[in-house]
């Protein structure tokens, strides 16, 4: 660990572009409130001219914490750091409170870095947040639908050092190699004071209760472990990754939209590790479905595919396997049909942007009656193509259909746009490849490039 304090704020910040600015997410405990510090000496010394704006989320869940925002405000009222604190208004759900803060909380942290023209948001987690959350994670059942711990053993590799939210604004975390440790004793140096969260030794909670034990006799070992542990996941799913990108780079194609179709020899592929791994996330992707499909049923239909053609059903996708190949659909349940609005996410799979704003408008599937009129042709049978077509969105006004992108040329009321539905709200910088090969085949907008040089494996920014 680098104790001089030059040294440290250049190693961790050294290889960030920060030609945009930055948001620092500065709750004012000890972590972000180092962040803050660092961050704002490295911009000093390399970039005075870029932006630094401090956030506070005020969650409205604790008595002290407008105060907490208050602190924060003055501290960077005293330093000459521009800060805002947003307030969670929205009701507050009775079970899934923290996912439910956690998304707020990055919402109005990507809302306050928009309106700025700021793209890269820094948080102050640590190596012992990250050691935490995978000993949390490895107590867990298996299945946890949580938005970024996913599933199985893609959620030991733990925290990102990057992710990319709602495919827009990076969020990312520099301290995931530095000890907590280190960062106090240099606030207690500079003689900077943070706000101590009570929750945070609270034993009825269970990070608190894996803290302490972090901290306790044979703490260390245990933490050396888990962090070991956590880079070779991380290296495992970036590496699952690379290769699952190549197949479906290699044996996917879109004869339409909604419709994709892999080639037979996808799963006469030696490497059936990646190749299950690509279906779970396609699946996924055409179902409009957050997490990726079942890894165990996966495993069991790729099986099934190898010995012959099928017709079944899995994370709401038709899978149609015929010889001419295996063709992937959304299935006709449970489409959505709901009031327009722009920018929402229809059906978990399409962005809707609306050019007309007129009320009434409502957006529901093209069905299979407009479906049928439509001239199709190419690339898949046709009354497959139909099918896939028939579940796209349409815009309905007084149960006449106005419009269907890519159907005729009537001016549209909306443009729409596929999503990479696994990862359209959190995209994990190790996924990062996988998703980019399913953004090209979808026709999905290009990911914006990380604001950084890279990262290695271990969840630390590469150095130069
Ligand atoms: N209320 C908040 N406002 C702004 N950012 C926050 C807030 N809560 C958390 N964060 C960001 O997320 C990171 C991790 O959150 P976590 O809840 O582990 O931290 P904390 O205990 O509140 O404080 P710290 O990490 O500063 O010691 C913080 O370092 C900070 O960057």
């Amino acid at each position: 660990m680098l104790d001089a304090e030059g040294d440290l704020s250049d190693c961790l910040f050294a290889d960030f572009d920060f030609s945009h600015g930055a948001v620092a997410a500065v709750s004012g405990g000890s972590d972000s409130t180092a962040l803050l510090f660092l961050l704002k000496d490295h911009l000093d010394l390399i970039a005075p001219a870029a932006k630094l704006l401090a956030v506070t989320i005020d969650h409205g869940l604790r008595p002290n914490s407008a105060a907490e925002a208050r602190t924060v405000a003055s501290v960077c009222a005293e330093h000459g750091i521009t800060h805002r604190t947003l307030a969670w208004s929205g009701p507050k759900p009775s079970t899934g409170l923290p996912a439910a803060a956690r998304e707020a909380r990055y919402r109005l942290l990507a809302e306050a870095a928009e309106e700025e023209g700021i793209r890269l948001i820094l948080t102050g987690h640590t190596a012992d947040d990250q050691a935490e959350t995978v000993l949390m994670r490895q107590a867990r059942d298996e299945g946890v639908r949580d938005a970024e711990v996913l599933e199985g053993g893609r959620g030991l590799a733990g925290m990102a050092p990057a992710t990319l939210y709602d495919w827009r604004v990076w969020i990312a975390r520099p301290f995931l190699g530095t000890r907590r440790a280190a960062l106090r004793e240099m606030l207690k140096r500079r003689g900077i004071g943070w706000i101590e969260d009570p929750t945070n030794v609270d034993q009825r909670f269970e990070r608190p209760r894996v803290r302490a034990s972090l901290a306790g006799a044979d703490g260390e070992r245990r933490f050396e472990e888990a962090i070991a542990r956590t880079r070779q996941a991380a290296a495992e799913r970036e590496a699952l990754g690379r290769r699952a990108a190549a197949l479906i780079g290699a044996f996917a194609s879109r004869p339409a939209s909604g419709l994709i179709r892999l080639d037979r020899d996808f799963v006469a592929s030696e490497d059936s590790a990646a190749a299950i791994y690509a279906l779970r996330i396609l699946l996924a992707t055409v179902g409009g479905v957050s997490f990726l499909a079942d890894e165990a049923r996966c495993r069991a239909l790729f099986q099934r595919l190898r010995s012959g053609t099928l017709c079944a059903t899995l994370s709401r996708t038709v899978v149609d396997a015929r010889r001419a190949g295996i063709f992937l659909y959304r299935e006709a349940r449970n489409l959505p049909v709901v009031p327009a609005e722009d920018q929402a996410i229809w059906d978990g799979r399409r962005r809707i942007t609306l050019s007309d704003r007129s009320a009434g408008l409502v957006i529901g599937p093209l069905g299979s009656a407009a479906a049928k009129r439509l001239v199709v042709e190419g690339g898949a049978p046709a009354a497959m193509l139909r099918k896939a077509l028939a579940a796209e969105p349409a815009a309905w006004r007084g149960g006449e259909g106005l419009d269907f992108a890519g159907a005729d040329a009537r001016p549209r009321p909306m443009a729409v746009a596929p999503v990479v539905s696994p990862f359209a709200c959190f995209l994990p910088s190790f996924d990062l490849l996988p998703a980019a090969a399913v953004a090209t085949l979808i026709g999905a907008p290009a990911l914006p490039a990380l604001p950084c040089r890279g990262h290695d494996r271990s969840g630390a920014w590469a150095k130069a």
